[in-house]
């Protein structure tokens, strides 16, 4: 099951790369160099995007005393009595903020015998609760645990420059569009984020037996930038290709990968590629993904320049807030949202 990739990260005139080879199979996961001009990362980032919607960026202005610090205070927040976890437990929360308890995720629903080992954390965007924003789904204040301090300081810190990034991989995907560079920016005002720290248990995945440290699955928005610890696990099955190839951990660097939405919305030229974690070390894992979504109210759908007469829109357009609520009361067991409105083209994909 295990794609058994030789990895090496080799220099290109479009820039490094990380070449993996598992027998007749070749791929190139890009790394590219943000400390470049959009302009000139501009083909090389479209090229990836109709690949495989997986990159890796470096240069991408996160300090890294701040990535670490991140990494652990969730350490020390997961490594707390399961009671106290449980105070802030996302399950209490209408707008799906806070703790999600062991196995209560269940990313792939049709070939999983059991929840995904896992726990996690979600933080979204703060919004007062004075704010007119409220009356929105999934808008809310964050659960924040008590007596934990430097917990909020340090996550509000790391949100905020993953969001600086974030918008800058969003202009660069939109002049890979051929678009204006701050086209997506206009979706993007209110935008629906998500920190999710997680913590993965030590228990081997098997999944021919249906049991996986996160099942296959795509994601839901726009773009994921992903930070690990390190520990290996995360796999990818392009299009076009049959089996699961090991996605390379390179320090410095962030994965990043595109949503089902940016797939909708570019009618299947750009790639929300599936993926999933397997535990393959029998070691605990931690990492770090940024969900970064268009605002609740954002129609998603085709964009002209890739449609024609002859290529129709695959998908019915979608809105951003009720298709991330169709995607999360189908994966968690203890979603305390209401369930979405009907309305054509919400949740499938
Ligand atoms: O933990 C990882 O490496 C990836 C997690 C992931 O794919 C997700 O949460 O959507
Ligand atoms: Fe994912």
């Amino acid at each position: 099951m295990m794609a058994t990739a030789v990895e090496q990260v080799v220099p290109s005139a479009m820039g490094d790369k990380v070449v993996l080879k598992d027998a007749d199979l070749t791929l190139h996961v890009p790394i590219f160099d943000l400390a470049e001009d959009n302009e000139s990362l501009r083909m090389a980032v479209r090229e990836a995007c109709k690949t495989i919607g997986f990159f890796l960026v470096k240069n991408h202005g996160v300090p890294e005393e701040l990535l670490s610090r991140a990494f652990s205070e969730m350490r020390r927040f997961f490594s707390l009595p399961i009671e106290r976890k449980m105070q802030v437990a996302a399950s209490t929360n209408a707008n799906n903020r806070g703790y999600t308890r062991w196995a209560e995720e269940t990313l792939d629903v049709e070939k999983s015998t059991q929840g995904d080992t896992k726990e996690g954390y979600y933080i979204g965007r703060e919004v007062p609760p004075d704010s007119p924003e409220t009356s929105l789904p999934l808008h809310g204040p964050n659960m924040w645990p008590a007596d934990l301090p430097g917990w909020r300081e340090t996550m509000e810190e790391y949100v905020s420059a993953v969001i600086t990034l974030s918008v800058r991989i969003t202009h660069l995907l939109a002049m890979a569009l051929d678009l204006p560079e701050d086209w997506f920016d206009q979706y993007f005002t209110r935008p629906l984020t998500a920190l999710r720290p997680l913590h993965y248990s030590a228990e081997l995945s098997d999944p021919a037996k249906g049991k996986f440290a996160a099942g296959e699955h795509s994601d839901y928005g726009m773009l994921t930038v992903l930070a690990t610890d390190g520990t290996p696990g995360l796999q990818i099955k392009p299009r076009g290709c049959d089996r699961w190839i090991d996605v390379p951990t390179i320090p410095g660097t962030y994965v990043i990968n595109l949503g089902d939405m940016l797939q909708r919305w570019t009618n299947d030229v750009f790639m929300s590629t599936p993926h999933r974690v397997v535990n393959v070390t029998a070691t605990e894992r931690y990492s770090l993904p940024f969900f970064y979504e268009p605002n609740y109210d954002t129609k998603v759908e085709c964009l002209p320049s890739c449609c024609s007469a002859t290529n129709p829109p695959k998908y019915e357009p979608c809105i951003s807030g009720q298709h991330l609520i169709g995607k999360y009361s189908a994966t968690h067991k203890d979603f305390a949202n209401e369930k979405p409105h009907t309305m054509n083209g919400t949740g499938g994909q």
